[in-house]
Protein backbone atom coordinates (compact mmCIF):
# COMPACT_ATOMS: atom_id res chain seq x y z
CA UNK A 1 0.00 0.00 0.00
CA UNK A 2 2.86 2.21 0.80
CA UNK A 3 4.72 1.49 -2.07
CA UNK A 4 2.05 2.19 -4.74
CA UNK A 5 1.68 5.39 -2.52
CA UNK A 6 5.01 6.22 -3.20
CA UNK A 7 4.66 5.32 -6.58
CA UNK A 8 1.82 7.82 -7.00
CA UNK A 9 3.33 10.74 -5.70
CA UNK A 10 6.46 10.25 -7.91
CA UNK A 11 9.25 13.38 -7.76
CA UNK A 12 6.67 14.17 -4.87
CA UNK A 13 7.28 11.01 -2.60
CA UNK A 14 9.95 12.80 -0.21
CA UNK A 15 6.91 14.69 0.52
CA UNK A 16 5.45 12.12 1.96
CA UNK A 17 8.19 10.45 3.43
CA UNK A 18 8.72 13.29 5.89
CA UNK A 19 5.15 13.03 6.33
CA UNK A 20 5.22 9.53 7.98
CA UNK A 21 8.58 10.50 10.04
CA UNK A 22 6.24 13.06 11.10
CA UNK A 23 3.38 11.28 12.41
CA UNK A 24 5.59 8.27 13.90
CA UNK A 25 7.07 11.15 15.89
CA UNK A 26 4.36 12.20 16.89
CA UNK A 27 3.45 8.73 18.13
CA UNK A 28 6.56 8.64 20.46
CA UNK A 29 6.01 11.78 21.36
CA UNK A 30 2.26 10.93 22.75
CA UNK A 31 3.93 7.76 24.00
CA UNK A 32 6.53 9.92 26.20
CA UNK A 33 3.61 12.40 27.48
CA UNK A 34 1.81 9.45 28.88
CA UNK A 35 5.05 7.80 30.18
CA UNK A 36 5.11 11.06 32.39
CA UNK A 37 1.71 10.03 34.00
CA UNK A 38 4.29 7.44 35.72
CA UNK A 39 6.31 9.46 38.16
CA UNK A 40 3.26 12.12 38.66
CA UNK A 41 0.98 9.12 40.16
CA UNK A 42 3.83 7.23 41.85
CA UNK A 43 5.29 10.34 43.49
CA UNK A 44 1.84 11.69 44.41
CA UNK A 45 0.91 8.01 45.90
CA UNK A 46 3.82 8.14 47.66
CA UNK A 47 3.48 11.66 49.55
CA UNK A 48 6.25 13.45 47.48
CA UNK A 49 3.32 16.43 46.31
CA UNK A 50 6.61 18.81 45.35
CA UNK A 51 7.93 15.67 42.96
CA UNK A 52 4.57 15.27 41.59
CA UNK A 53 4.01 19.03 40.62
CA UNK A 54 7.27 19.11 38.64
CA UNK A 55 6.54 16.18 36.42
CA UNK A 56 3.07 17.42 36.05
CA UNK A 57 4.31 20.46 34.32
CA UNK A 58 6.41 18.11 32.33
CA UNK A 59 3.72 15.91 31.50
CA UNK A 60 1.85 19.24 30.45
CA UNK A 61 4.49 20.44 28.35
CA UNK A 62 4.51 17.32 27.10
CA UNK A 63 0.47 17.51 26.20
CA UNK A 64 0.52 20.90 24.84
CA UNK A 65 3.99 19.84 22.38
CA UNK A 66 1.81 17.02 21.39
CA UNK A 67 -1.28 19.44 20.05
CA UNK A 68 1.09 21.63 18.49
CA UNK A 69 2.83 18.82 16.69
CA UNK A 70 -0.62 16.95 15.62
CA UNK A 71 -1.21 20.07 13.75
CA UNK A 72 2.04 20.16 12.17
CA UNK A 73 1.20 16.58 11.45
CA UNK A 74 -2.08 17.30 9.85
CA UNK A 75 -0.97 19.84 7.80
CA UNK A 76 2.26 17.75 6.47
CA UNK A 77 -0.46 14.93 5.73
CA UNK A 78 -3.12 17.61 3.96
CA UNK A 79 0.19 18.82 1.80
CA UNK A 80 -0.02 15.28 1.15
CA UNK A 81 -3.59 14.83 -0.29
CA UNK A 82 -2.57 17.94 -2.23
CA UNK A 83 0.60 16.47 -3.66
CA UNK A 84 -1.66 13.88 -4.62
CA UNK A 85 -4.90 15.87 -6.22
CA UNK A 86 -2.07 18.12 -8.15
CA UNK A 87 0.93 15.60 -9.47
CA UNK A 88 -0.58 12.15 -9.10
CA UNK A 89 -3.75 12.57 -11.46
CA UNK A 90 -1.11 14.32 -14.00
CA UNK A 91 1.25 11.34 -13.52
CA UNK A 92 -1.74 8.63 -14.01
CA UNK A 93 -3.13 11.11 -17.25
CA UNK A 94 0.82 11.02 -18.67
CA UNK A 95 0.97 7.17 -18.28
CA UNK A 96 -2.42 6.93 -20.14
CA UNK A 97 -0.92 9.00 -22.64
CA UNK A 98 1.69 6.32 -23.30
CA UNK A 99 -0.39 3.14 -22.96
CA UNK A 100 -1.50 1.36 -26.44
CA UNK A 101 -4.27 3.12 -28.07
CA UNK A 102 -6.34 -1.05 -27.47
CA UNK A 103 -6.26 -0.28 -24.11
CA UNK A 104 -9.24 2.39 -24.46
CA UNK A 105 -11.97 -0.02 -23.97
CA UNK A 106 -15.24 1.35 -22.39
CA UNK A 107 -14.92 -0.83 -19.24
CA UNK A 108 -10.82 0.74 -18.82
CA UNK A 109 -12.10 4.18 -19.39
CA UNK A 110 -14.58 3.91 -16.92
CA UNK A 111 -12.05 2.38 -14.55
CA UNK A 112 -9.63 5.29 -15.50
CA UNK A 113 -12.93 7.75 -14.63
CA UNK A 114 -13.30 6.14 -11.78
CA UNK A 115 -9.62 6.20 -10.22
CA UNK A 116 -8.84 9.36 -11.32
CA UNK A 117 -12.22 11.11 -9.94
CA UNK A 118 -13.77 9.26 -7.03
CA UNK A 119 -10.60 7.12 -6.02
CA UNK A 120 -7.90 10.13 -5.96
CA UNK A 121 -10.11 11.86 -3.50
CA UNK A 122 -10.61 9.35 -1.43
CA UNK A 123 -6.58 8.73 -1.39
CA UNK A 124 -5.68 12.08 -1.11
CA UNK A 125 -7.95 12.06 2.37
CA UNK A 126 -6.08 9.11 3.48
CA UNK A 127 -2.89 11.20 5.33
CA UNK A 128 -4.90 13.84 6.96
CA UNK A 129 -8.04 11.24 8.09
CA UNK A 130 -6.45 8.10 8.55
CA UNK A 131 -2.83 7.53 7.90
CA UNK A 132 -1.88 10.12 11.54
CA UNK A 133 -4.12 8.06 13.69
CA UNK A 134 -2.96 4.52 12.02
CA UNK A 135 0.72 5.56 12.33
CA UNK A 136 0.22 6.96 16.01
CA UNK A 137 -1.71 4.45 16.82
CA UNK A 138 1.10 1.64 16.09
CA UNK A 139 4.28 3.74 17.53
CA UNK A 140 2.33 4.54 20.88
CA UNK A 141 1.87 1.39 22.49
CA UNK A 142 5.19 0.58 21.82
CA UNK A 143 7.05 3.24 24.26
CA UNK A 144 4.10 2.46 26.50
CA UNK A 145 5.05 -1.50 26.33
CA UNK A 146 8.66 -0.33 27.43
CA UNK A 147 7.63 1.51 30.32
CA UNK A 148 5.07 -1.58 30.96
CA UNK A 149 8.59 -3.88 31.26
CA UNK A 150 9.73 -1.07 34.07
CA UNK A 151 7.04 -1.09 36.17
CA UNK A 152 6.42 -4.77 35.76
CA UNK A 153 7.89 -7.12 33.37
CA UNK A 154 5.42 -9.98 33.25
CA UNK A 155 2.61 -7.56 32.26
CA UNK A 156 5.41 -5.49 29.62
CA UNK A 157 5.89 -9.10 27.93
CA UNK A 158 2.13 -9.49 27.74
CA UNK A 159 1.47 -6.18 26.18
CA UNK A 160 4.59 -7.10 23.69
CA UNK A 161 3.26 -10.41 22.39
CA UNK A 162 0.02 -8.48 21.97
CA UNK A 163 1.26 -6.67 19.31
CA UNK A 164 2.11 -9.32 16.98
CA UNK A 165 -1.06 -11.07 17.71
CA UNK A 166 -2.64 -8.29 17.26
CA UNK A 167 -1.39 -7.09 14.00
CA UNK A 168 -2.09 -10.89 12.79
CA UNK A 169 -5.50 -10.69 13.63
CA UNK A 170 -5.94 -7.42 12.05
CA UNK A 171 -4.26 -8.27 8.71
CA UNK A 172 -6.43 -12.14 8.94
CA UNK A 173 -9.69 -9.49 9.21
CA UNK A 174 -8.71 -7.40 6.77
CA UNK A 175 -7.99 -9.86 4.25
CA UNK A 176 -11.67 -11.77 4.57
CA UNK A 177 -13.10 -7.95 4.33
CA UNK A 178 -10.89 -7.40 1.31
CA UNK A 179 -12.29 -10.62 -0.01
CA UNK A 180 -16.33 -9.49 0.52
CA UNK A 181 -15.27 -5.34 -0.69
CA UNK A 182 -14.31 -6.75 -3.93
CA UNK A 183 -17.20 -8.43 -4.45
CA UNK A 184 -19.25 -5.98 -3.70
CA UNK A 185 -17.60 -3.56 -5.67
CA UNK A 186 -18.04 -5.94 -8.95
CA UNK A 187 -21.73 -6.32 -8.00
CA UNK A 188 -22.18 -2.06 -7.70
CA UNK A 189 -20.59 -2.01 -11.11
CA UNK A 190 -22.56 -4.70 -13.00
CA UNK A 191 -25.44 -2.77 -11.05
CA UNK A 192 -25.09 0.02 -13.26
CA UNK A 193 -23.67 -1.36 -16.09
CA UNK A 194 -27.47 -3.01 -15.97
CA UNK A 195 -29.10 0.09 -15.04
CA UNK A 196 -27.19 2.06 -17.91
CA UNK A 197 -27.94 -0.68 -20.49
CA UNK A 198 -31.98 -1.04 -18.86
CA UNK A 199 -32.01 2.60 -19.87
CA UNK A 200 -31.03 2.48 -23.10
CA UNK A 201 -32.54 -0.60 -24.73
CA UNK A 202 -35.92 -0.31 -23.30
CA UNK A 203 -36.98 -0.40 -27.15
CA UNK A 204 -35.36 -4.13 -27.22
CA UNK A 205 -36.37 -5.12 -23.62
CA UNK A 206 -40.51 -3.98 -24.52
CA UNK A 207 -40.53 -5.92 -27.63
CA UNK A 208 -38.86 -8.62 -26.67
CA UNK A 209 -39.58 -9.55 -23.04
CA UNK A 210 -43.20 -8.20 -22.37
CA UNK A 211 -44.23 -6.94 -19.41
CA UNK A 212 -41.80 -6.50 -16.60
CA UNK A 213 -39.68 -8.99 -18.38
CA UNK A 214 -37.02 -6.21 -18.98
CA UNK A 215 -36.57 -5.76 -15.48
CA UNK A 216 -35.33 -9.46 -14.81
CA UNK A 217 -31.28 -8.91 -15.22
CA UNK A 218 -31.34 -5.33 -13.93
CA UNK A 219 -33.58 -7.33 -10.67
CA UNK A 220 -30.61 -10.33 -10.83
CA UNK A 221 -27.83 -7.52 -10.40
CA UNK A 222 -29.80 -6.09 -7.65
CA UNK A 223 -30.42 -9.06 -5.77
CA UNK A 224 -26.31 -10.15 -6.03
CA UNK A 225 -25.15 -6.86 -5.02
CA UNK A 226 -27.92 -6.66 -2.06
CA UNK A 227 -26.25 -10.28 -0.77
CA UNK A 228 -22.88 -9.61 -1.52
CA UNK A 229 -23.58 -6.11 0.72
CA UNK A 230 -25.06 -7.88 3.44
CA UNK A 231 -21.90 -10.50 3.38
CA UNK A 232 -19.65 -6.96 3.56
CA UNK A 233 -21.52 -5.59 6.51
CA UNK A 234 -21.53 -8.85 8.41
CA UNK A 235 -17.81 -9.36 7.92
CA UNK A 236 -16.73 -5.89 8.52
CA UNK A 237 -18.84 -6.16 11.82
CA UNK A 238 -17.29 -9.13 12.51
CA UNK A 239 -13.99 -8.01 12.03
CA UNK A 240 -14.29 -5.22 13.84
CA UNK A 241 -15.81 -7.10 16.70
CA UNK A 242 -12.68 -9.43 16.47
CA UNK A 243 -10.20 -7.08 16.76
CA UNK A 244 -11.50 -5.36 19.55
CA UNK A 245 -12.28 -8.72 21.12
CA UNK A 246 -8.76 -9.10 21.01
CA UNK A 247 -7.41 -5.75 22.50
CA UNK A 248 -9.93 -6.50 25.05
CA UNK A 249 -8.78 -9.98 26.24
CA UNK A 250 -5.51 -8.29 26.47
CA UNK A 251 -6.89 -5.73 28.73
CA UNK A 252 -8.24 -8.55 30.53
CA UNK A 253 -4.97 -10.34 30.74
CA UNK A 254 -2.78 -7.43 32.01
CA UNK A 255 -5.13 -6.29 34.86
CA UNK A 256 -5.22 -9.86 35.76
CA UNK A 257 -1.55 -9.92 36.32
CA UNK A 258 -1.74 -6.38 37.75
CA UNK A 259 -4.25 -7.61 40.16
CA UNK A 260 -2.82 -10.96 40.75
CA UNK A 261 0.35 -9.14 41.63
CA UNK A 262 -1.02 -6.22 44.03
CA UNK A 263 -2.75 -9.17 45.83
CA UNK A 264 -0.02 -11.30 46.40
CA UNK A 265 2.36 -8.16 47.16
CA UNK A 266 -0.16 -7.10 49.97
CA UNK A 267 -0.03 -10.31 51.50
CA UNK A 268 3.39 -10.58 52.14
CA UNK A 269 3.37 -7.47 53.37
CA UNK A 270 5.72 -5.42 51.05
CA UNK A 271 6.62 -1.86 51.13
CA UNK A 272 3.99 0.70 49.21
CA UNK A 273 6.47 1.54 46.49
CA UNK A 274 6.24 -1.79 44.18
CA UNK A 275 2.06 -1.54 45.07
CA UNK A 276 2.61 1.71 43.53
CA UNK A 277 3.82 0.80 40.75
CA UNK A 278 1.91 -1.80 39.76
CA UNK A 279 -1.42 0.24 40.49
CA UNK A 280 -0.04 3.03 37.97
CA UNK A 281 0.65 0.00 35.49
CA UNK A 282 -3.10 -0.69 35.51
CA UNK A 283 -3.24 2.89 34.61
CA UNK A 284 -1.26 2.42 31.36
CA UNK A 285 -2.67 -0.65 30.58
CA UNK A 286 -5.75 1.44 30.05
CA UNK A 287 -3.85 3.65 27.48
CA UNK A 288 -1.90 0.77 25.66
CA UNK A 289 -5.17 -0.51 24.66
CA UNK A 290 -6.62 2.70 23.32
CA UNK A 291 -4.53 3.31 20.28
CA UNK A 292 -4.79 -0.05 19.49
CA UNK A 293 -8.64 0.20 18.92
CA UNK A 294 -8.19 3.20 17.38
CA UNK A 295 -6.18 1.18 14.45
CA UNK A 296 -8.52 -1.32 14.33
CA UNK A 297 -11.56 1.81 13.94
CA UNK A 298 -10.25 2.79 10.82
CA UNK A 299 -9.38 -1.01 9.18
CA UNK A 300 -12.27 -0.22 7.50
CA UNK A 301 -11.00 3.23 6.05
CA UNK A 302 -8.00 1.58 4.97
CA UNK A 303 -9.50 -1.20 3.13
CA UNK A 304 -11.56 1.18 0.96
CA UNK A 305 -8.55 3.34 -0.08
CA UNK A 306 -6.37 -0.09 -0.60
CA UNK A 307 -8.83 -1.04 -3.20
CA UNK A 308 -8.64 2.47 -4.44
CA UNK A 309 -5.24 1.82 -4.78
CA UNK A 310 -5.12 -1.15 -5.87
CA UNK A 311 -6.91 0.10 -9.23
CA UNK A 312 -4.10 3.07 -9.54
CA UNK A 313 -1.80 0.31 -9.07
CA UNK A 314 -3.02 -1.87 -11.39
CA UNK A 315 -3.39 0.97 -14.53
CA UNK A 316 0.13 2.22 -13.55
CA UNK A 317 1.59 -1.49 -14.23
CA UNK A 318 0.25 -1.74 -17.72
CA UNK A 319 3.19 -1.08 -19.55
CA UNK A 320 3.48 1.97 -22.09
CA UNK A 321 4.25 1.40 -26.11
CA UNK A 322 8.29 2.30 -26.15
CA UNK A 323 8.81 5.16 -28.31
CA UNK A 324 12.59 4.49 -30.06
CA UNK A 325 15.31 6.39 -29.05
CA UNK A 326 16.82 7.17 -32.43
CA UNK A 327 12.95 7.25 -34.62
CA UNK A 328 13.40 6.45 -37.94
CA UNK A 329 10.98 8.14 -41.28
CA UNK A 330 9.39 6.12 -43.48
CA UNK A 331 10.13 6.36 -46.78
CA UNK A 332 7.05 5.15 -48.93
CA UNK A 333 3.18 4.83 -48.35
CA UNK A 334 3.74 0.60 -48.27
CA UNK A 335 2.60 -1.36 -45.32
CA UNK A 336 3.66 -4.84 -44.69
CA UNK A 337 2.98 -7.31 -41.86
CA UNK A 338 5.92 -9.85 -41.66
CA UNK A 339 5.49 -13.00 -39.78
CA UNK A 340 2.79 -11.66 -36.90
CA UNK A 341 1.42 -13.21 -34.43
CA UNK A 342 -0.49 -11.28 -31.88
CA UNK A 343 -3.20 -12.57 -29.11
CA UNK A 344 -5.37 -9.92 -26.64
CA UNK A 345 -3.93 -11.83 -23.13
CA UNK A 346 -1.40 -14.22 -22.44
CA UNK A 347 -3.63 -16.81 -21.67
CA UNK A 348 -5.52 -16.90 -25.21
CA UNK A 349 -4.70 -18.36 -28.20
CA UNK A 350 -3.26 -16.72 -30.83
CA UNK A 351 -5.92 -14.39 -32.73
CA UNK A 352 -3.62 -13.78 -35.73
CA UNK A 353 -1.31 -16.43 -36.59
CA UNK A 354 2.08 -15.96 -39.64
CA UNK A 355 0.41 -13.20 -41.05
CA UNK A 356 2.44 -12.33 -44.10
CA UNK A 357 1.39 -9.48 -45.98
CA UNK A 358 2.32 -6.34 -48.03
CA UNK A 359 0.46 -3.58 -49.60
CA UNK A 360 2.16 -1.57 -52.12
CA UNK A 361 1.93 2.33 -51.84
CA UNK A 362 -1.03 3.19 -53.80
CA UNK A 363 -2.58 -0.06 -53.69
CA UNK A 364 -5.74 -1.34 -52.54
CA UNK A 365 -6.21 -4.42 -50.15
CA UNK A 366 -9.76 -5.48 -49.30
CA UNK A 367 -10.37 -8.02 -46.42
CA UNK A 368 -12.51 -10.34 -46.00
CA UNK A 369 -13.52 -12.93 -43.50
CA UNK A 370 -15.97 -14.42 -41.25
CA UNK A 371 -17.28 -12.55 -38.08
CA UNK A 372 -14.56 -12.67 -35.23
CA UNK A 373 -11.69 -13.84 -37.97
CA UNK A 374 -9.42 -10.95 -36.99
CA UNK A 375 -10.12 -8.38 -39.65
CA UNK A 376 -10.30 -5.61 -37.40
CA UNK A 377 -7.37 -6.51 -35.21
CA UNK A 378 -5.50 -6.93 -38.39
CA UNK A 379 -5.84 -2.93 -39.03
CA UNK A 380 -5.54 -1.88 -35.53
CA UNK A 381 -2.16 -3.40 -35.23
CA UNK A 382 -0.97 -1.50 -38.61
CA UNK A 383 -2.54 2.03 -36.71
CA UNK A 384 -0.78 -0.02 -33.42
CA UNK A 385 -3.34 0.28 -30.93
CA UNK A 386 -1.29 -2.90 -29.77
CA UNK A 387 2.14 -4.05 -30.45
CA UNK A 388 2.56 -7.64 -32.22
CA UNK A 389 3.70 -10.56 -30.22
CA UNK A 390 6.03 -12.03 -33.00
CA UNK A 391 6.68 -10.31 -36.24
CA UNK A 392 7.42 -6.87 -37.22
CA UNK A 393 4.54 -4.02 -39.18
CA UNK A 394 6.43 -2.20 -41.56
CA UNK A 395 4.98 1.10 -42.22
CA UNK A 396 6.73 3.11 -45.27
CA UNK A 397 9.13 0.37 -44.84
CA UNK A 398 10.09 1.36 -41.23
CA UNK A 399 8.89 -0.91 -38.52
CA UNK A 400 5.96 0.90 -36.32
CA UNK A 401 8.16 0.54 -33.40
CA UNK A 402 11.29 2.16 -34.87
CA UNK A 403 8.82 5.19 -35.75
CA UNK A 404 7.65 8.33 -33.30
CA UNK A 405 3.56 8.02 -32.52
CA UNK A 406 3.45 11.01 -34.05
CA UNK A 407 4.91 10.05 -37.28
CA UNK A 408 3.01 6.96 -37.50
CA UNK A 409 -0.36 8.70 -36.84
CA UNK A 410 0.38 11.71 -39.48
CA UNK A 411 0.95 8.40 -42.07
CA UNK A 412 -2.51 6.85 -41.33
CA UNK A 413 -6.30 7.95 -41.67
CA UNK A 414 -8.48 5.82 -40.29
CA UNK A 415 -12.26 5.26 -40.86
CA UNK A 416 -13.74 2.41 -38.26
CA UNK A 417 -16.91 1.69 -37.18
CA UNK A 418 -16.39 3.24 -33.54
CA UNK A 419 -15.12 6.88 -34.64
CA UNK A 420 -15.73 9.00 -31.82
CA UNK A 421 -17.29 12.37 -32.59
CA UNK A 422 -16.47 15.13 -29.78
CA UNK A 423 -18.55 17.41 -27.97
CA UNK A 424 -18.93 20.42 -30.58
CA UNK A 425 -20.10 21.28 -33.52
CA UNK A 426 -19.34 19.59 -37.33
CA UNK A 427 -16.58 21.57 -38.66
CA UNK A 428 -14.64 21.34 -35.22
CA UNK A 429 -15.09 17.39 -35.71
CA UNK A 430 -13.97 17.80 -38.77
CA UNK A 431 -11.11 20.03 -38.42
CA UNK A 432 -9.94 17.69 -35.58
CA UNK A 433 -8.20 15.59 -39.17
CA UNK A 434 -6.26 18.62 -39.57
CA UNK A 435 -7.13 21.96 -37.50
CA UNK A 436 -5.04 23.96 -39.95
CA UNK A 437 -7.07 22.99 -43.05
CA UNK A 438 -8.16 26.26 -44.93
CA UNK A 439 -12.15 27.26 -45.15
CA UNK A 440 -11.71 25.86 -48.87
CA UNK A 441 -10.01 22.52 -48.14
CA UNK A 442 -12.85 21.76 -45.33
CA UNK A 443 -15.56 22.37 -47.94
CA UNK A 444 -13.69 20.41 -50.16
CA UNK A 445 -13.71 16.96 -47.53
CA UNK A 446 -17.24 18.38 -46.93
CA UNK A 447 -18.33 17.42 -50.52
CA UNK A 448 -16.00 14.32 -50.96
CA UNK A 449 -17.78 12.51 -47.78
CA UNK A 450 -21.04 13.31 -48.79
CA UNK A 451 -22.01 15.60 -45.51
CA UNK A 452 -23.22 18.46 -47.55
CA UNK A 453 -26.50 16.58 -47.08
CA UNK A 454 -26.25 16.15 -43.48
CA UNK A 455 -25.18 19.83 -43.21
CA UNK A 456 -28.18 20.99 -45.53
CA UNK A 457 -30.44 18.88 -43.19
CA UNK A 458 -29.40 21.10 -39.87
CA UNK A 459 -30.93 23.47 -38.20
CA UNK A 460 -27.29 25.22 -37.68
CA UNK A 461 -25.44 23.72 -40.86
CA UNK A 462 -21.88 22.99 -40.49
CA UNK A 463 -22.09 25.33 -36.84
CA UNK A 464 -24.76 22.21 -35.72
CA UNK A 465 -23.45 20.74 -32.36
CA UNK A 466 -23.41 16.74 -32.49
CA UNK A 467 -23.69 16.29 -28.87
CA UNK A 468 -21.09 14.18 -26.84
CA UNK A 469 -20.29 11.13 -28.71
CA UNK A 470 -22.35 12.54 -31.85
CA UNK A 471 -25.30 11.50 -29.60
CA UNK A 472 -27.44 14.26 -32.00
CA UNK A 473 -26.28 12.09 -35.32
CA UNK A 474 -27.25 8.88 -37.18
CA UNK A 475 -25.54 6.35 -37.35
CA UNK A 476 -24.56 6.94 -40.52
CA UNK A 477 -24.36 10.74 -40.85
CA UNK A 478 -20.95 9.99 -37.49
CA UNK A 479 -19.66 7.84 -40.18
CA UNK A 480 -19.41 10.29 -42.95
CA UNK A 481 -18.28 13.00 -40.49
CA UNK A 482 -15.56 10.37 -39.99
CA UNK A 483 -14.87 10.58 -43.61
CA UNK A 484 -14.77 13.63 -43.58
CA UNK A 485 -12.32 13.89 -40.89
CA UNK A 486 -10.08 11.57 -42.65
CA UNK A 487 -10.47 12.62 -46.32
CA UNK A 488 -8.81 16.59 -44.08
CA UNK A 489 -5.85 14.77 -42.57
CA UNK A 490 -4.95 13.69 -46.05
CA UNK A 491 -2.65 10.92 -44.90
CA UNK A 492 -0.78 8.44 -47.84
CA UNK A 493 -2.21 5.58 -45.99
CA UNK A 494 -6.03 4.91 -45.40
CA UNK A 495 -7.47 2.25 -43.35
CA UNK A 496 -11.73 2.00 -43.59
CA UNK A 497 -13.80 -0.16 -42.05
CA UNK A 498 -17.28 -0.45 -43.67
CA UNK A 499 -19.43 -1.22 -41.18
CA UNK A 500 -22.45 -2.64 -42.78
CA UNK A 501 -24.32 -1.68 -39.81
CA UNK A 502 -24.47 1.84 -40.43
CA UNK A 503 -23.83 1.58 -43.95
CA UNK A 504 -27.13 3.29 -45.36
CA UNK A 505 -27.71 3.65 -49.30
CA UNK A 506 -26.02 7.39 -49.03
CA UNK A 507 -23.18 6.41 -47.12
CA UNK A 508 -22.34 3.44 -49.64
CA UNK A 509 -22.11 5.82 -52.16
CA UNK A 510 -20.18 7.80 -49.78
CA UNK A 511 -17.78 5.30 -49.05
CA UNK A 512 -17.74 4.02 -52.98
CA UNK A 513 -16.92 7.66 -53.99
CA UNK A 514 -14.20 8.12 -51.16
CA UNK A 515 -12.61 4.66 -52.12
CA UNK A 516 -12.49 5.58 -56.15
CA UNK A 517 -11.47 8.58 -55.91
CA UNK A 518 -8.29 8.01 -53.79
CA UNK A 519 -7.79 4.62 -55.81
CA UNK A 520 -4.36 4.94 -57.30
CA UNK A 521 -3.50 8.04 -55.25
CA UNK A 522 -3.27 6.27 -51.45
CA UNK A 523 -2.79 2.73 -50.17
CA UNK A 524 -6.38 1.62 -49.19
CA UNK A 525 -6.86 -1.27 -46.52
CA UNK A 526 -10.24 -1.37 -46.10
CA UNK A 527 -12.50 -4.68 -44.44
CA UNK A 528 -14.83 -4.76 -47.29
CA UNK A 529 -18.58 -5.98 -47.10
CA UNK A 530 -19.74 -4.30 -50.31
CA UNK A 531 -19.36 -5.80 -53.52
CA UNK A 532 -18.42 -3.07 -55.19
CA UNK A 533 -15.52 -2.22 -52.75
CA UNK A 534 -14.18 -5.82 -53.91
CA UNK A 535 -14.51 -5.77 -56.83
CA UNK A 536 -12.39 -2.48 -57.12
CA UNK A 537 -9.43 -4.01 -54.81
CA UNK A 538 -6.33 -4.48 -56.31
CA UNK A 539 -5.72 -7.57 -54.15
CA UNK A 540 -8.33 -9.65 -51.57
CA UNK A 541 -7.23 -11.28 -48.84
CA UNK A 542 -9.20 -13.24 -46.96
CA UNK A 543 -8.64 -14.55 -43.05
CA UNK A 544 -10.31 -17.32 -41.61
CA UNK A 545 -9.14 -17.94 -37.79
CA UNK A 546 -6.53 -15.39 -37.57
CA UNK A 547 -4.72 -16.58 -40.61
CA UNK A 548 -4.88 -15.97 -44.31
CA UNK A 549 -6.12 -18.86 -46.62
CA UNK A 550 -6.85 -17.16 -49.84
CA UNK A 551 -5.34 -14.17 -51.57
CA UNK A 552 -5.69 -12.83 -55.07
CA UNK A 553 -7.99 -10.58 -57.46
CA UNK A 554 -11.92 -10.90 -57.35
CA UNK A 555 -12.31 -12.74 -60.50
CA UNK A 556 -9.39 -15.00 -59.82
CA UNK A 557 -10.94 -15.67 -56.37
CA UNK A 558 -13.93 -16.10 -57.55
CA UNK A 559 -13.28 -18.45 -60.15
CA UNK A 560 -11.82 -20.76 -57.21
CA UNK A 561 -14.59 -21.84 -55.71
CA UNK A 562 -12.81 -21.53 -52.48
CA UNK A 563 -13.35 -19.67 -49.27
CA UNK A 564 -14.29 -15.97 -50.83
CA UNK A 565 -16.58 -17.75 -53.64
CA UNK A 566 -18.64 -19.42 -50.63
CA UNK A 567 -18.10 -15.54 -49.02
CA UNK A 568 -19.54 -14.40 -51.67
CA UNK A 569 -22.67 -16.70 -52.12
CA UNK A 570 -23.25 -16.39 -48.52
CA UNK A 571 -23.90 -12.39 -49.08
CA UNK A 572 -25.55 -12.77 -52.49
CA UNK A 573 -28.47 -15.12 -50.77
CA UNK A 574 -28.35 -12.16 -47.78
CA UNK A 575 -28.26 -9.16 -49.40
CA UNK A 576 -29.32 -10.00 -52.90
CA UNK A 577 -26.11 -8.90 -54.94
CA UNK A 578 -25.58 -9.84 -58.53
CA UNK A 579 -21.71 -10.81 -58.91
CA UNK A 580 -22.30 -9.51 -62.73
CA UNK A 581 -23.06 -6.25 -61.41
CA UNK A 582 -18.84 -5.11 -61.21
CA UNK A 583 -18.22 -2.06 -61.84
N1 LIG B 1 -9.86 -5.70 -27.06
C1 LIG B 1 -10.07 -7.01 -27.16
N2 LIG B 1 -9.75 -7.84 -26.15
C2 LIG B 1 -9.94 -9.16 -26.24
N3 LIG B 1 -10.47 -9.78 -27.30
C3 LIG B 1 -10.82 -9.03 -28.35
C4 LIG B 1 -10.65 -7.60 -28.34
N4 LIG B 1 -11.07 -7.12 -29.52
C5 LIG B 1 -11.50 -8.18 -30.25
N5 LIG B 1 -11.35 -9.33 -29.54
C6 LIG B 1 -11.69 -10.68 -30.00
O1 LIG B 1 -10.88 -10.98 -31.10
C7 LIG B 1 -11.61 -11.73 -32.07
C8 LIG B 1 -11.43 -11.09 -33.44
O2 LIG B 1 -12.02 -9.82 -33.40
P1 LIG B 1 -11.96 -8.82 -34.65
O3 LIG B 1 -12.77 -7.63 -34.26
O4 LIG B 1 -10.56 -8.63 -35.07
O5 LIG B 1 -12.72 -9.69 -35.75
P2 LIG B 1 -13.37 -9.22 -37.11
O6 LIG B 1 -12.97 -10.21 -38.11
O7 LIG B 1 -13.05 -7.79 -37.39
O8 LIG B 1 -14.91 -9.35 -36.76
P3 LIG B 1 -16.18 -8.46 -37.29
O9 LIG B 1 -16.27 -8.69 -38.76
O10 LIG B 1 -17.34 -9.07 -36.57
O11 LIG B 1 -15.92 -7.04 -36.91
C9 LIG B 1 -13.04 -11.77 -31.59
O12 LIG B 1 -13.26 -13.08 -31.07
C10 LIG B 1 -13.12 -10.73 -30.51
O13 LIG B 1 -13.99 -11.14 -29.49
Amino acid sequence: MMRTFIQLLGEDAPIFRRYVWMAVLYGLLSGLTIAALVPVLTRLLAGDTHGSALWLCVLLVGVVACWAWRRQVEKAGIGVGIAVLQGARHRIGDHVARLPIGWFTPENTARLNHSVSNGMMEIAQLPAHVFTPVFSGAVTPVVIVVVLFALQWQMGLIALLALPVFSAVFVIAARFGRRADETYHRNAARTSQRMIEFAQAQSVLRAFNGEGGGTRFLEQAIDRQRRSGRELILLSTASVVLNSWVVQAVLAALLMVAVLDIQARLGAGQEAGPVIGLVVALLLSNRFVEPLLDVAGYGEALRGARNQLEAVREILAISPLAEPEAPREPKDASVELRNVTFRYATDQPPLLQGIDLKVEPGSMVALVGASGSGKTTLMRLVARFFDVETGSILVGGVDVREMTGERLAGQISQIFQDTYLFQGTIAENIRIGRPDASDAELAEAIRQAGVERIVARMPDGLETVVGEGGARLSGGERQRISIARALIKDAPILLIDEATAALDAENQAAIAETLSRLRGKRTLIVIAHQLSTLAMADRIVVLDAGQIREEGSHDALRAQDGLYARFLKQRQAAKGWHIAATP
